[in-house]
């Protein structure tokens, strides 16, 4: 009730009461909207659902597709998830609106999970792709010359075979928070929602360094620690499985951390991770692996989380033959998954390891005798690139036992390789495809039976 009869107090008050109902009217109004533009974005979008597809080595770009698909699908829009090497012509030529979110290796190359997309599809010139709308999402770190190397040849190529791009390429530089909300806030723009699903990467938990020491003393190599982390405050130990990785935040430098693989299982009780000493050229010390192996003190604390690498996990291939093979710190990797074996009484196994002089390089000798004694580790071959019988490396090795590794896999085996990229990796990758064939490989590759860890 308006206990006046004054025109002007009364004029004012009706203004002041229309000036509140509107503010009170706009969020409504907001929403109105965006469920207007949603609709319009649905009814643009077809009935085709659209692709989310990621190349992925360690992780990042999958964890992003899935939250890249979940976003779609809250906000209405039918997708589906996939990697990038299940992707044919034919879907590339029907496919109305792809998101692709891809990282890069090696020299601006795809990840594994993209080889094969990037050998057979992107070499092709003939594929008219004008009915294509598509956004690319690039991971890469700066710290590499060709960065994001892989994702803007994609974008590229896309471009030049008249697919549309629905907003320019976003660029990640080592998974920077900013870039993925740009990522994001564009998703939602096309979207046409605003709610969103969380996308906030895990927190880093408190955990303490428990034990360590040197594997390799006396090494003419870099020194290597066997480092023992458990919760802080004996905490609960999480849930991980053999393949998996930790990030830790280093304290000099914790807007990187650092990705090291894990090389034990939760019955061990502690993450235990192998960590070589860095040396930059003028011989100061990497700042994480100086930290970790050199400053930090028994019982410090260190910000550590764990990261699933599905890529690497023993997954479908739990009950058949294993050939491990890696070089240097990538024992940790290996070793994570023979001791899944151990526990699972999982026995055939053979691991194929390199380094440098067995006098002092030979990390878990003793471990690796009683697997062997215990009959859980059938074979083992070491290559000693200084050896007393002169240079030779986990590729020589293969090679030489190119019978065994053809019945090994003739028996389902499948390959894990866990090690440098640089050498190791390739050459292994070399003398596979000379055994087995390079078809063979790829289909090993792609059924999941051929699996990587490298950096
Ligand atoms: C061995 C190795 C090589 C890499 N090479 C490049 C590169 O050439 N250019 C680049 O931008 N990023 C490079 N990166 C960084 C990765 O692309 C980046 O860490 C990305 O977030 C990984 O995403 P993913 O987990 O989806 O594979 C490299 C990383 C590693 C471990």
């Amino acid at each position: 009730m308006i206990l006046t009869n004054d025109p002007t107090r009364l004029v004012l008050t009706v203004a002041m009461l229309a000036a509140y109902g509107a503010v009170c009217l706009q969020p409504w109004l907001r929403a109105r909207r965006a469920r207007a533009d949603a609709k319009a974005a649905r009814a643009a979008a077809g009935d085709s659902p659209w692709l989310v597809a990621y190349a992925s080595q360690t992780g990042n770009a999958e964890l992003l597709a899935r939250q890249t698909s979940e976003t779609l699908r809250v906000a209405g829009i039918a997708n589906h998830l996939c990697e990038f090497d299940e992707i044919d012509a034919a879907t590339l030529q029907s496919a109305e609106r792809i998101l692709f979110l891809a990282s890069t290796y090696g020299e601006g190359d795809a990840p594994d999970a993209g080889a094969r997309f990037a050998q057979r599809l992107m070499a092709r010139s003939d594929l008219a792709l004008g009915q294509l709308h598509y956004a690319v999402l690039a991971l890469g770190d700066s710290a590499y010359s060709s960065f994001c190397g892989f994702g803007r040849t994609l974008d590229a190529w896309l471009a030049a075979r008249g697919a549309q791009p629905l907003f320019p390429r976003v660029e990640v530089d080592r998974s920077a928070p900013p870039a993925i909300a740009a990522w994001r806030q564009q998703l939602s723009h096309l979207a046409g929602t605003s709610d969103a699903p969380d996308w906030d990467a895990p927190a880093f938990d408190a955990w303490r360094l428990a034990e360590r020491r040197q594997l390799n003393p006396g090494s003419v190599g870099a020194p290597i620690y066997h480092i023992e982390l458990e919760p802080a405050d004996g905490g609960a130990l999480p849930h991980w499985q053999s393949g998996d990785l930790v990030q830790i935040a280093a304290p000099a430098d914790p807007e990187r951390p650092r990705e090291y693989s894990i090389a034990s299982i939760p019955a061990d009780g502690r993450v235990h991770l192998l960590v070589r000493l860095h040396r930059h050229g003028d011989g100061s010390h990497g700042l994480a692996s100086g930290w970790l192996t050199q400053q930090a003190r028994q019982g410090a604390p260190v910000r550590l989380r764990l990261r699933e690498h599905r890529r690497f996990r023993l997954e479908a291939n739990a009950e058949r033959p294993l050939i491990l093979i890696g070089n240097g710190s990538g024992i940790a990797g290996l070793r994570g998954h023979l001791k899944a074996r151990a526990a699972a009484g999982q026995a055939r196994n053979w691991l194929l390891f390199g380094e440098r002089d067995p006098g002092h390089d030979a990390f878990y000798h003793e471990e690796l005798e009683a697997w062997q004694r215990q009959g859980l580790l059938p074979r083992l071959d070491r290559a000693w690139s200084r050896g007393p019988d002169g240079k030779e490396y986990v590729q020589d090795l293969l090679l030489r036992h190119a019978e065994t590794v053809r019945s090994w896999i003739a028996d389902g085996a499948a390959l894990y390789v866990c090690g440098s990229l640089e050498g190791m990796a390739s050459g292994v990758d070399q003398a596979l495809t000379q055994i087995l064939g390079i078809d063979h490989i790829a289909e090993l590759s792609r059924s999941g039976r051929y699996r990587r860890d490298v950096y």
